[in-house]
């Protein structure tokens, strides 16, 4: 990570620090995991590891949890560090671990007890129960709950010693639509409770709709990290145009056509930048009739077809092509 990155990544403008990483290191043989990664999380606010699979933000969760020890770095949660003062550490969070192998034979109502009963005080259960929206299911055995009640029912179990700060990690990977949007609610309504919470994920529309703040990491770096809003500012691009063209994807890609458009491209009215991805071709531009007009006029004059035309608004994903050359998804 860039000094300057690792300034901006350190600062916290406003807001209490509720966890500190500082310059967490992991390395499994040669292998850098993690890779000197230093933020704040403020209180109250939900703090997205966004970032590829392999990234490094299971690793660096478990590092602030004080479940992996770091090879260099420290962690602190609540003023405690996550090495020296696990057992203060403990108490005042709760971990959605990614694979959390519930015991399928107990029911929900077992399992949640069972849980409370680790710790010297825990939140009443049927509330706890009502709030995670399984109070119908508590009698039922964990196995034949569905994926999103499994999810549901792991959360429940991070809250059950009512911690301020809550780790979730990939909360909602293999969950279909509709039980991913019921996660998000309850996580917004634990955010509206005051607590602060720590989500990895690899979908960059829940880190733009869940998280304050995002600090998006590859092959174990941080490589920006802001709102979402002013990660994607930082493009000077809001809008993308995306086309195909037909004769090109038959070109050989060694007779130089291919470079030749993407000059064309690059000099198209108010274009920022310029991606070609898997045949599809991106216009980056902050001025979106200016840059459409110039197109459809240049293709015309030099008797470009295209196909399969489309705007849209410049996202999170964008942001990581930018910054790597790579998308979120083929990393
Ligand atoms: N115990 C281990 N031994 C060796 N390599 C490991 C170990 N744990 C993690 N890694 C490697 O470290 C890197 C980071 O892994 P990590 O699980 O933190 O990534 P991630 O961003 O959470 O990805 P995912 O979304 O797939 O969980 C990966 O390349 C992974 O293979």
């Amino acid at each position: 990570m860039s000094e300057s990155v690792n300034a901006a990544a350190a600062r916290h403008e406003g807001g209490e620090p509720v966890i500190r990483a500082v310059g967490l290191e992991k390395r499994y043989g040669s292998f850098t995991a993690v890779d000197r990664v230093t933020f704040d999380v403020r209180k109250g606010e939900v703090f997205g590891l966004l970032g590829p699979n392999g990234a490094g933000k299971t690793t660096t969760m478990e590092m602030m949890e004080g479940l992996r020890r770091p090879d260099g770095g420290s962690a602190f949660v609540a003023g405690y560090d996550t090495q020296k003062e696990l057992k203060k550490v403990k108490q005042v969070i709760g971990v959605q671990l990614q694979s959390t192998s519930l015991f399928d034979l107990l029911k929900v109502k077992e399992i949640v007890r069972m849980y409370a009963s680790f710790y010297p005080s825990s939140v009443p259960i049927q509330p706890l129960l009502q709030d995670m929206i399984l109070e119908e299911k508590k009698n039922d055995r964990v196995k034949h709950l569905s994926g999103g009640q499994k999810q549901r029912l792991a959360i429940a179990l991070a809250l059950v010693n009512d911690p301020q700060v809550i780790f979730l990690d990939e909360p909602t990977t293999g969950l279909d639509p509709q039980a991913r949007r019921t996660l998000w609610d309850i996580i917004l309504k634990l955010k509206a409770r005051g607590k602060t919470i720590v989500l990895s994920t690899h979908y960059m529309d829940e880190a733009h709709v869940l998280c304050d703040r995002i600090c998006l990491m590859d092959r174990g770096k941080v490589i920006a990290l802001d709102t979402p809003e002013r990660l994607v500012r930082s493009l000077h691009s809001d809008s993308a145009v995306e086309f195909r063209l037909p004769q090109l994807e038959a070109a050989p890609p060694e007779g130089g056509e291919r470079d030749r458009v993407l000059g064309l491209l690059r000099g198209v009215c108010g274009v920022k930048r310029v991606e070609a991805r898997e045949e599809v071709y991106v216009l980056y531009t902050d001025q979106l009739q200016s840059t459409l007009t110039d197109w459809i006029a240049l293709a015309e004059k030099n008797g470009l077809r295209f196909a399969d035309l489309r705007t849209r608004s410049a996202t999170l994903e964008d942001v990581f092509i930018h910054m790597t050359g790579r998308s979120l998804r083929e990393s």
